[in-house]
């Protein structure tokens, strides 16, 4: 799979750190609230990982599946539900984490839904922000890293649900995906 990336734009370790920092301050912020922290299903799972094992309060966690992309590097411009939630989100204080914002179309998407269910805040820690290729204005309270607008996988991201394995943020070549 190495062979297919371009560059390696995040490495490891300094993934490692910048997901300690955010969870140091989510922490502080969500510290009496007992948030529903939800995943992003599939991009998010990992980062999702590291984030709550490095969040020392008490919360609950949970899983949506949204698609919009499918095998293409464009998103489809509609979001479908492909799991909802297991857990109510009546009075609850929500914290949405996503792998990366692009076009904001999934996330706008989101987040209009949980604050019509009565929530008590919706708030969003997205790892990666994509903001030259932003179409649809959305609030992202907490971005890991702010990356150019490439394709990027690893660490979750995937094309076509393949390098997701991947253990950093890479920028894949163009002659995988033209
Ligand atoms: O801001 P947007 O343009 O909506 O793009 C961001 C969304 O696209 C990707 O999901 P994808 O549809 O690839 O599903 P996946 O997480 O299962 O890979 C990514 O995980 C985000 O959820
Ligand atoms: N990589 C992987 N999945 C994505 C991206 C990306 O750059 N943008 C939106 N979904
Ligand atoms: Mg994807």
């Amino acid at each position: 799979m190495i062979e297919d990336i371009k560059d390696v734009l995040i490495d490891e370790m300094t993934l490692k750190e910048r997901v300690k920092d955010l969870a140091k301050e989510l922490s502080e912020e969500y510290k009496d609230k007992n948030p529903l922290v939800i995943c992003v299903l599939k991009g998010a799972v990992l980062f999702m990982s590291d984030l709550i094992k490095n969040m020392d309060i008490p919360l609950e966690i949970d899983f949506m599946a949204v698609s919009s992309y499918g095998n293409e590097t464009r998103t489809s411009g509609e979001v479908r539900i492909m799991k909802d939630l297991d857990k109510s989100v009546d009075g609850r204080h929500l914290l949405i984490v996503e792998d990366i914002v692009d076009s904001g179309l999934t996330l706008s998407y989101l987040v209009k839904m949980f604050k019509d269910r009565h929530t008590k805040s919706v708030k969003v820690c997205s790892l990666l922000d994509k903001p030259e290729r932003r179409t649809t204005n959305v609030d992202i309270h907490y971005v890991g890293f702010a990356v150019p607008d490439e394709f990027v996988v690893g660490y979750g991201l995937d094309f076509a649900e393949k390098y997701r394995n991947l253990p950093f943020i890479g920028v894949l070549k163009e002659e995988i995906y033209l």
